[in-house]
């Protein structure tokens, strides 16, 4: 399990009483508060339907198509978000705040290399030369467990496997040492051994950038392996919050209390 990072006591998200709906008085997320420090992991977990992406595509002020903020604020850096302009929200995003989701591989460029693509990405954000974006990403990559790295730059994303092009994606996102990844189920799509060695390459990613981490998972497993604090969706309710170790082994929602019920190697430290 990962322990906090961060050296600073200011907070790097807030979210107050934040209420999202779809539908006219059907409210998809109801008063959700919680805040996370500067380097730490979150790990949400929940039910299908139960609000978790709505929850992260919400802190970067990127709702689903009919979503609508309907109470609540998110702060973030001391900077109310849901007060300013959709112009500086754009801002933060991808530079301080970015997003991995399942299938974040598929959106790579197809028609141009990955190099391209990778070191324009970087030069938009960051003060550097073509040469310096360049070992930036292949560094990058081979941080992420690609074994050719330079092979990858030099490739578009059909010549790629799904974990790979996978692989890269969240290296792109992490290359830009956001302060916060937003992270939506980002290695479901692959097969379990490549699931633990892409979240563990991306944890430490985080550590080595300070980079704290809002990840959505519907495994408890995953949850707890890498979050310094777990939360626990219900119908668009967080209903339970804490450190890991104590959610694990001293769960007080029963709905927790079944996820945990149902991870086999979790189940003995439930109480
Ligand atoms: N674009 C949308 N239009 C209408 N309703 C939506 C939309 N997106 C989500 N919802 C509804 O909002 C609720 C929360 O959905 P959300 O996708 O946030 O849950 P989730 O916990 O991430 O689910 P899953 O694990 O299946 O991805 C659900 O009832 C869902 O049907």
């Amino acid at each position: 399990m990962t322990s906090l990072r961060g050296g600073t006591t200011s907070l790097l998200v807030e979210m107050k009483n934040l209420s999202v709906s779809y539908k006219e008085g059907v409210p998809s997320l109801r008063d959700v508060s919680f805040s996370m420090k500067p380097g730490e992991i979150i790990g949400i977990v929940g039910e299908s339907g139960s609000g978790k992406s709505t929850l992260i595509r919400a802190v970067l002020g990127l709702l689903p198509v009919g979503g609508r903020y309907t109470g609540g604020e998110i702060v973030f850096r001391e900077r109310v978000l849901l007060r300013d302009s959709q112009q500086d929200w754009q801002g933060m995003r991808g530079k301080r705040i970015a997003m991995v989701f399942q299938d974040s591989g598929s959106y790579l460029n197809p028609i141009r290399r990955i190099g391209s693509q990778y070191v324009e990405t970087i030069r938009a954000h960051l003060p550097m030369s073509r040469k310096e974006a360049w070992r930036l990403a292949v560094h990058t990559l081979a941080r992420m467990g690609l074994d050719d790295p330079e092979r990858v730059m030099h490739v578009y994303a059909s010549q790629l496997s799904g974990g790979m092009k996978q692989r890269t994606a969240i290296a792109m996102a992490a290359t830009l040492e956001p302060e916060l990844l937003l992270a939506d189920e980002p290695t479901s799509a692959l097969d379990v051994t490549t699931q633990n060695e892409v979240m563990s390459q991306l944890s430490r990613l985080c550590a080595d950038k300070g980079t704290g981490m809002m990840l959505v998972t519907h495994n408890m497993a995953v949850a707890a392996h890498m979050a310094d604090r777990i939360g626990v969706m219900v119908d668009g309710r967080l209903v339970e919050l804490g450190d890991t170790l104590r959610v694990i082994s001293n769960p007080t929602h029963e709905y927790t209390r079944k996820l945990l019920q149902a991870v086999p190697e979790l189940e003995g430290e439930c109480t």
